[in-house]
């Protein structure tokens, strides 16, 4: 699925309504039409009395249809109409005209009229603003939305919620507080970032029937991973093939008090095909190690430089470095050590991501194509405080182009920048896998499918889509609240094989 930006929604309007053809009043009765029956499969309109709050634009035009198309379930409807003084889109007008012989009630905000108390059974419908959002909201409108939030009712916002930019941040400008908002045909940024969730609520995408022709000629701004997407990428594992051929993996995590770090690190890395694990261990952990995962051969390190320990790593096909690793000096000479000596794709996370902030001329020497898990702070570390979400999109898009590498920015919408500036979302997992230990299997994930000869970009998509899905999968089994990085580790073959048998 795309991300697109207001303004190319807005041309995929343009375009449906001049290709197809449709006339402008008809997609927007399918809008509305696409709205209501959401509503009556969630049988959210046999319940309720509703109260819709309508701008005068084509989103307070989509209000108006959705009046008079709910007003057939017999419930009482309530129009609101925000006057700013001007006529109507010419859509607006016709759906207002069409719902005069309507038993429908019909108000008119004025600049002094009170604003309307909310009682308890109101489920409102907001269809104030939608993507003609061209400035922060103020003056009335700003009061009439800060009402609207004050009240404890369920909102569903229609397109976005008002007062939220498609493609830019809102904050610190009012924005209405959405329970649901019913946004048409695609996702847009805004809807996908942390930053928002207070005012989109939960997002659900309408197909409103957009041309779909017009994508031939779009470079959409980001893109969605899906199951689909996935499961193209997956390669079978062949018959008669040996563990060396699904490549031998080093890792570079733990230290003493961290070692759990590097245990689940490394099953997540064998869990997910790689054909043979060494993990560097610190002497000190010799006898934990190997007993935790058998699996994995270790080499031990102590006080030495690395090159006297590590002198070869050409057999290696990849390197996962950093979680538990701690920023010690010792972990700094490896880190330089394997970024001198390693020139192919590896996965850098956590602690080799703060050691990089440190001392950021290590960036340049990554190996093109190394994929980068920094959490939000892990990122700004790197790259300079970013002041909201979308600063930080695009950031790391930019750090993707400039140093040739993939960064995976974690959050509950992971965001998969490539080098070459194409941008991804991703679209599984939930809030269970919010805890410590998920991104130590992320990067042994990550490390597992480059070792097993996955591309890198295809590792990152696939080993993002894979890691939410494990951890779906735990939490049917365990619930949210339980579910710990070990369990999502339990969940990767089942993820595999759901992948495998989706359609
Ligand atoms: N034919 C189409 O183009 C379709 C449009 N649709 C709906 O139309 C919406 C877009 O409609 P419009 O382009 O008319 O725009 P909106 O209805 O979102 O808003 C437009 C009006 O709001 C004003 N405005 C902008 N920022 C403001 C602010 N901060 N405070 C107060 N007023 C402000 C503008 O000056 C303009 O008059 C979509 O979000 C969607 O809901 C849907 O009906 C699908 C089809
Ligand atoms: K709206």
């Amino acid at each position: 699925m795309v991300v697109l930006s207001a303004e190319q929604v807005r041309a995929w309007d343009r375009f449906t309504i001049e290709k197809q053809p449709i006339a402008s009043i008809d997609l927007m009765e399918k809008a509305a039409m696409a709205c209501v029956q959401w509503m009556e499969t969630n049988r959210i309109v046999n319940q309720q009395q509703f109260y819709i709050f309508c701008g005068k634009g084509n989103n307070g035009g989509d209000g108006l249809a959705i009046a008079r198309l709910l007003q057939k379930f017999n419930r009482p409807v309530d129009v609101f109409i925000f006057e700013t003084g001007q006529l109507g889109s010419p859509d607006f007008q016709q759906n207002l005209h069409r719902l005069h012989t309507l038993p429908v009630t019909i108000h008119f905000i004025q600049e002094n009229s009170p604003l309307p108390d909310i009682p308890e059974s109101v489920l409102v419908i907001d269809a104030l603003l939608g993507t003609g959002l061209n400035r922060p909201v103020e003056g009335r409108m700003a009061a009439l939305i800060s009402h609207i939030n004050q009240y404890p009712n369920a909102v569903i916002s229609i397109d976005l919620p008002s007062g939220l930019f498609a493609d830019q941040s809102t904050l610190p400008h009012p924005c209405i507080h959405a329970s649901i908002t019913l946004s048409f045909q695609c996702f847009k940024p805004a809807l996908l970032v942390s930053e928002n969730a207070l005012f989109f609520g939960i997002p659900v995408i309408l197909d409103i029937g957009l041309d779909q022709r017009f994508l031939n000629s779009c470079t959409p701004l980001y893109e969605m991973t899906d199951g689909p997407l996935a499961k193209a990428i997956l390669q079978p594992r062949l018959a008669f093939s040996h563990k060396g051929k699904f490549g031998h993996a080093l890792l570079l995590a733990g230290s003493p008090g961290k070692m759990g770090a590097a245990v689940l690190a490394a099953k997540a890395c064998l869990r997910s095909g790689a054909g043979l694990l060494t993990t560097l261990v610190p002497e000190l952990e010799r006898m934990l190690f190997p007993t935790a995962i058998p699996e994995s051969m270790s080499i031990l390190y102590d006080n030495r430089k690395p090159e006297e320990i590590l002198s070869d790593t050409s057999i290696y096909k990849t390197i996962g470095i950093g979680p538990g690793l701690g920023q010690q000096p010792q972990s700094r000479d490896w880190l330089h050590h394997l970024l001198t000596h390693f020139r192919k794709p590896m996965v850098l996370d956590a602690d080799a991501l703060n050691l990089l902030a440190s001392d950021v001329r290590l960036l340049e020497g990554i190996p093109p194509f190394s994929i980068l898990t920094p959490h939000p702070k892990e990122f700004d570390r790197l790259n300079g405080t970013c002041s909201n979400d979308f600063e930080r999109l695009e950031a790391a898009l930019r750090m993707a182009i400039q140093h040739q590498v993939i960064v995976v920015l974690k959050g509950h919408r992971t965001f998969i920048a490539m080098p070459g500036g194409r941008a991804w979302f991703n679209t599984s997992g939930n809030a269970s896998m919010a805890k410590g230990g998920s991104g130590d299997v992320l990067t042994g994930m990550l490390t597992g499918l480059l070792a097993r000869g996955y591309a890198p970009e295809q590792a990152a998509l696939l080993g993002v889509y894979l890691h939410g899905l494990a951890g779906e999968i735990a939490s049917r089994k365990l619930g949210k609240e339980s579910v710990l990085a070990s369990d999502i580790i339990d969940s990767i073959g089942p993820a595999f094989l759901e992948l495998e048998s989706s359609n």
